[in-house]
């Protein structure tokens, strides 16, 4: 099976990964968007976590980690439910963890054990110890792949970064003793300023703010009102909107009236009508220099500095101001 990523280029995939793609848990990823709630209020924040996860599954490939660790990485997010993050919203879990709460269950019931063991893999051993897959996870403020791949797509798509931008960093980065890390400090400037983009001004972009909060105001109410189960958050996203609208329940449906890419929201931290914080999400990659690991931070000034004020914008939240809605 040949893949085809945006931003990875063309590979031949093993028989194996082209099983797991094609299986039902990994296709339904195909209608789980990335951003959650963005896409209902920007029909351009689309990226869904089929495409991300297609994406860790070719960059761990790219840096040369094992058929495992890409088996890993293509099934990391399989158990995200529909709407993605927004369910910890709705759950109010600050810990934005609720789809590894859930992974081993997802995992065990679904048919990929069955997949794995006919190519003589145990789906334990791979699947339920990510401390072993030092290129797909790694505690921030460090890269891994699901952290890359995810800042260089969103962003990459959304269009604010260009592709031979992503192509400097792949080419800058390096497997140093099993861990991702970069070679120049420069480069790592560019990819803390893109996490950043990507974490404090996409995340908390007063329009996506505004979007999570009605969506997880609706799904919060479908379930107190039995339109909705838990069970239903294993579905797709279109799969839940379909069901909740055909309730034909007037409050909800006047709800999702507001939630569209029309709405005009603001930043306005003394009149306003939603306040969110999201999960602190910080960098500071390793740079690799003379086979010594030096923290980018400890060689850059920039670097201190878009942390301290990364830290600054995430801590105090978004203030949002509804000007249309
Ligand atoms: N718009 C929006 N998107 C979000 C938010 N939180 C997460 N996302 C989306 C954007 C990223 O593509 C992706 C990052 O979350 P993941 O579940 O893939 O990664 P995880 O939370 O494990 O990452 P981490 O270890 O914290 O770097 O999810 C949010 O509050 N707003």
């Amino acid at each position: 099976m040949v893949v085809n990523d945006e931003i990875y280029g063309e590979f031949v995939v093993d028989k194996v990964l082209e099983e797991l793609i094609l299986c039902e848990p990994v296709q339904r990823l195909k209608g789980i968007h990335q951003g959650g709630a963005s896409y209902l209020v920007n029909e351009k924040w689309n990226v869904t976590r089929f495409d991300h996860s297609i994406g860790v599954m070719l960059l761990i490939r790219k840096l040369g980690g094992s058929l495992e660790e890409q088996i890993a990485g293509l099934l990391h997010d399989v158990s995200h439910t529909a709407f993605s993050h927004v369910i910890d919203f709705v759950f109010e879990n600050k810990e934005e963890d609720y789809h590894e709460k859930i992974y081993s269950s997802v995992v065990t019931n679904s048919e990929i054990p069955v997949i794995l063991t006919k190519y003589g893999y145990s789906f334990e051993d791979i699947l339920f110890d990510d401390s072993k897959w030092t290129l797909l996870e790694q505690p921030a403020p460090e890269l891994c792949a699901d952290r890359v791949d995810y800042t260089l797509r969103d962003m990459y798509v959304y269009g604010y970064i260009s592709l031979e931008e992503v192509n400097r960093f792949l080419h800058n980065l390096i497997v140093y003793e099993g861990n991702m890390y970069l070679q120049s400090i420069e480069v790592a400037e560019w990819f803390v300023r893109t996490y950043y983009k990507e974490v404090i001004d996409f995340f908390m972009d007063p329009l996506n703010i505004y979007g999570y909060d009605r969506l997880a105001k609706i799904l919060k109410l479908s379930l107190e009102k039995k339109i909705l189960n838990l069970n239903d958050f294993l579905g797709k996203d279109d799969e839940l909107i379909d069901k909740i609208k055909s309730s034909e329940d007037q409050q909800l449906l006047s709800l999702f009236k507001k939630l569209n890419p029309t709405v005009q929201v603001k930043e306005d931290r003394v009149d306003y009508d939603l306040h969110r914080k999201n999960k602190l999400r910080l960098i500071d990659p390793s740079i690799v220099k003379d086979g010594e690991l030096i923290r980018a931070s400890e060689l850059s000034e920039t670097i201190r500095m878009m942390g301290h004020t990364a830290y600054e914008k995430a801590t105090r939240g978004m203030y949002v101001k509804i000007v249309d809605n």
